[in-house]
């Protein structure tokens, strides 16, 4: 063990913490997203109204559109399936939990099946874990913007997910907050991963 003793205050300020930082492409992920459009919902006594932005797409260079929409529809909770679009639409985020005595530690099987196939297809996830709960977001660093590996890694992460049993979630329950942010914070401290070195 080091001599050098920890001191809490240091660790934990602002200041301190890695990775928080405005310039992370993803640091405003669970505030309110830019409003797109505007709905307008009269009462008796007041008129409210009411934003909602609805994220589109926005896929990287060199994806197909009509080809990456074709495979992205049934995957989205308006297709019936369970990713969302992030607010920026360059990326698809959904929670995986596996609850029960019977999956006390199929979360780490079920890591560790993705973790392959992230190696098989040399594509990484910002992902985040605590205890039987894992947030994923596909999205690609370069060409920015969501491409054909992330619609293919997410269908992916679906299968494993679903031979593993996987317990069908509340169709109200969208990505986990907590556990974006918290991989927002790696992603702020990851550094560049996917820029081709000169
Ligand atoms: C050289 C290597 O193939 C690139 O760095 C890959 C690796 N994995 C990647 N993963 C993701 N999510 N985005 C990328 O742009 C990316 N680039």
């Amino acid at each position: 063990m080091s001599g050098r003793a920890l001191i809490p205050s240091q660790l934990f300020t602002a200041r301190t913490l890695p990775g928080i930082s405005r310039q992370s492409p993803h640091f405003n992920r669970c505030v309110a997203p830019p409003l797109r459009q505007k709905y307008v919902r009269r009462t008796h006594t007041h008129t409210h109204t009411h934003t909602q932005s609805m994220p589109q797409p926005k896929f990287s260079a060199g994806t197909v559109p009509a080809d990456a929409e074709t495979a992205l529809a049934p995957l989205l909770t308006s297709g019936g399936g369970r990713w969302s679009l992030t607010a920026d639409g360059e990326g698809l985020e959904r929670t995986f939990k596996f609850t029960g005595f019977a999956k006390a530690w199929v979360y780490f099987d079920f890591m560790t099946a993705v973790s392959i196939q992230c190696k098989i297809k040399k594509h990484h996830p910002e992902w985040s874990n605590v205890f039987n709960t894992t947030y994923i977001r596909w999205t690609t660093h370069n060409p920015k913007g969501l491409s054909t590996q992330d619609i293919e890694m997410a269908i992916a992460c679906d299968a494993i997910a679903r031979d593993l049993g996987e317990i069908a979630q509340q169709p109200d329950q969208g990505p986990s907050c907590e556990l974006a942010g918290l991989a927002n914070t790696v992603v702020g401290s990851a550094g560049d991963c996917c820029t081709p070195k000169k």
